[in-house]
C-alpha cells in the first residue's frame, strides 16, 4: 500500500476472494447443457470465468453473450439450477476464517460486497457460520447500482460507520478495483482465487496485489502504520 491511512475496516468480494463457488456455478451450467444432450465441460474450463458470474458460465457453456437474444431467458434458467445447488460444492478459501478472526480481535470492522443479487448472496452467506460476524452485506442489487459503481461500496461503508477513506476493499476483478478507487478506498487485488499467479493485474491501478489469503494482514499493518 502506498498511501498512509488508519485502516478501519476491509470489505471483501464474494465470490474468488473470500469463497470459491466455481464448482456450483459450473454444475449449474453443465446442468442446462446436458439438459441438451451436451457432455458435461470440465470445471478447468469454467473456472477463470467464474468471477464473470451467469455470464461467464453461459459464455463457457453456450458461447452466449448478453447481446444474444435469448439470453434473459437462459440466465433464468442458470439461476434456478444454480439456486437449487449453490451450497453444495462452495466452500470457503483456505486461510480466510484465521484472517477474519485477527481483523475482527484487532478491533477492525469487516464486510462483503458483491455482485451476486441477494437472493444468492442471502441464502449463501445465511449457510456459512463464517458469515455471522460480517457487519455489512451489501448485494449487487441491494443498491441502485453494482461495482464497477461506487455505490455498493459507499452503501457498506455506511453501514459499518467508517469513511470510505478507512476502508479497503478487496477484490478479485478489475471492476471490483475500479469500484474501491472510484469509492476512495484502498484496494487489494487477489489472484489466488480463479485467476491464477500469473494474472496480469498491475493494469487495474490497484494499491497492492496478493497471492494468497495470509498476504493481506501484513499488508494492512503496514498501511496502518505507515
Ligand atoms: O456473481 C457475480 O456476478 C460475481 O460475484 P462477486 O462480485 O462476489 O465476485
Ligand atoms: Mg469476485
Amino acid at each position: 500500500m502506498t498511501q498512509s491511512r488508519q485502516v478501519q475496516a476491509v470489505l471483501f468480494d464474494l465470490d474468488g476472494t473470500l469463497i470459491d463457488s466455481a464448482p456450483d456455478l459450473a454444475t449449474a451450467a453443465n446442468t442446462m447443457r446436458v439438459a441438451r444432450g451436451l457432455s458435461s465441460l470440465p470445471l478447468a474450463q469454467y473456472r477463470p470465468m467464474a468471477g464473470a458470474g451467469a455470464r461467464g458460465m453461459l459464455g463457457i457453456a453456450f458461447g452466449l453473450t448478453p447481446e444474444n437474444t435469448d439470453f434473459n431467458v437462459l440466465r433464468e434458467e442458470f439461476f434456478c439450477n444454480y439456486e437449487r445447488c449453490m451450497t453444495q460444492n462452495t466452500h470457503i478459501f483456505e486461510g480466510v476464517p484465521e484472517m477474519l478472526t485477527t481483523l475482527s480481535g484487532q478491533g477492525l470492522k469487516w464486510g462483503v460486497v458483491t455482485n451476486k443479487s441477494e437472493r444468492f448472496t442471502l441464502p449463501l452467506t445465511r449457510s456459512m457460520p463464517l458469515f455471522d460476524t460480517a457487519s455489512a452485506i451489501v448485494s449487487g442489487d441491494t443498491t441502485p447500482h453494482a461495482k464497477p459503481h461506487p455505490e455498493p461500496l459507499l452503501e457498506a461503508a455506511r453501514r459499518l460507520g467508517v469513511p470510505p477513506q478507512y476502508c479497503v476493499y478487496v477484490g478479485d476483478d478489475e471492476r471490483d478495483i475500479v469500484a474501491g478507487l472510484a469509492a476512495g478506498m484502498a484496494t487489494v487485488a487477489v489472484t489466488y482465487g480463479y485467476l491464477g499467479t500469473q494474472a496480469d493485474t498491475t493494469r487495474w491501478g490497484a494499491h497492492a496485489t496478493i497471492n494468497c489469503v495470509n498476504e493481506l494482514l501484513p499488508l494492512l499493518q503496514l498501511a496502518a502504520s505507515a
